[in-house]
């Protein structure tokens, strides 16, 4: 079992390869491609790693885009952490611009896909030679994750299913490269989810389900003893979904501060939910979510450890 975190929006956040160095890690999504194309500045995606950058933009044309263009620590940091072992997704969407996470058609998912396989992907020359971005350099992201916060649902399915398309066509030419994952991170409620449809076309890996800032399946819910928690329908959708072995993470707030207030539980909690919920849905259950990286770094336990070394240990042991 796993832990998973994000990284990118964190308050006063120390550069990367300090969370690179944090054994108990081992997803990383680095947040967040946060404007798609359709609205974005100039039709390219734009982007927010908090205080990672220098605040210059790539120009597009003659026009200045919203895609940061010196982001020196995540780019030098990132091979750190693969290094290291870990997964680092880049993360499309987050918690704001509502107006952001946009896609006017089938087509424009198609194109938004291809464009961050093309910047954010394998290094491929037709890309450089056409003068399009790298912001990472020749970094190539293990995988993609979706954490839609808004919008109507529409074309969430179709990019994932592109991204997925993308990876396989290159695979096949390049039997040797490494695999490419693909991630989401749902809120808990079901009605009107808009990831649901998704998960059920498009063959996700991981699915990291935000168990808080919902009051009405959050774990602080099972933390109370109350009903409402609602892992088992999470794991209902993902083995009727397109991928019916993507693992299922619980995702949680690693630091009292990090979600709206009542939905942090602790570790003694955190460990009966997972000892329940692990034995429960075996092959189903992958680790723990936490939102986020820095965070967890600030929280400790009387033993020193980071919330998310405290997590890993409950998985692991
Ligand atoms: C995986 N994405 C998130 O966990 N986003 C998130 N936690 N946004 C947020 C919402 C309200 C208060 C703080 C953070």
């Amino acid at each position: 079992n796993q832990v998973a975190t994000y990284y990118g929006q964190g308050a006063y956040q120390q550069r990367l390869s300090t969370f690179c160095a944090e054994t108990s890690l081992d997803i990383i999504n680095v947040g967040f491609v946060d404007v798609f194309p359709d609205v974005g500045l100039t039709g390219w995606p734009e982007t927010n790693f908090g205080n990672q950058c220098d605040g210059s933009f790539f120009v597009n044309g003659d026009e200045t885009s919203g895609l940061l263009a010196n982001c020196h620590q995540i780019m030098e940091d990132i091979p750190l952490c693969q290094d290291a072992g870990k997964k680092v997704f880049l993360s499309l969407g987050g918690s704001a611009p509502a107006s952001g996470q946009y896609i006017a058609s089938k087509d424009s998912a198609d194109d938004f896909a291809d464009w961050i396989w093309g910047a954010f992907g394998p290094v491929t020359p037709e890309w450089t030679a056409d003068g399009l971005p790298r912001p990472f350099g020749d970094v190539v992201f293990d995988g993609f994750d979706l954490d839609i916060e808004w919008g109507t649902g529409f074309g969430y399915g179709y990019l994932a299913k592109r991204l997925r398309h993308n990876y396989d066509t290159y695979r096949d030419s390049n039997p040797e490269s490494k695999n490419f994952y693909l991630s989401a991170a749902p809120q808990c409620y079901l009605l009107g989810n808009l990831l649901t449809e998704a998960i059920s076309y498009a063959p996700f890996d991981y699915i990291w389900v935000q168990f808080y800032n919902n009051p009405s399946c959050s774990a602080n819910l099972y933390a109370d003893g109350l009903p409402g928690f609602n892992f088992d329908d999470w794991v209902s959708i993902i083995t009727s979904g397109a991928n019916p072995d993507a693992k299922l993470f619980v995702g949680l707030p690693a630091e009292e501060s990090e979600a709206i207030s009542g939905y942090y539980i602790d570790s003694e909690s955190i460990e009966s939910l997972v000892n329940k919920y692990m034995n429960k849905h075996p092959k189903t259950f992958g680790g723990v979510m936490l939102w986020e990286a820095t965070g967890s770094y600030n929280n400790t336990d009387s033993k020193g450890n980071v919330f998310s070394q405290s997590v890993k240990n409950i998985l692991v042991d």
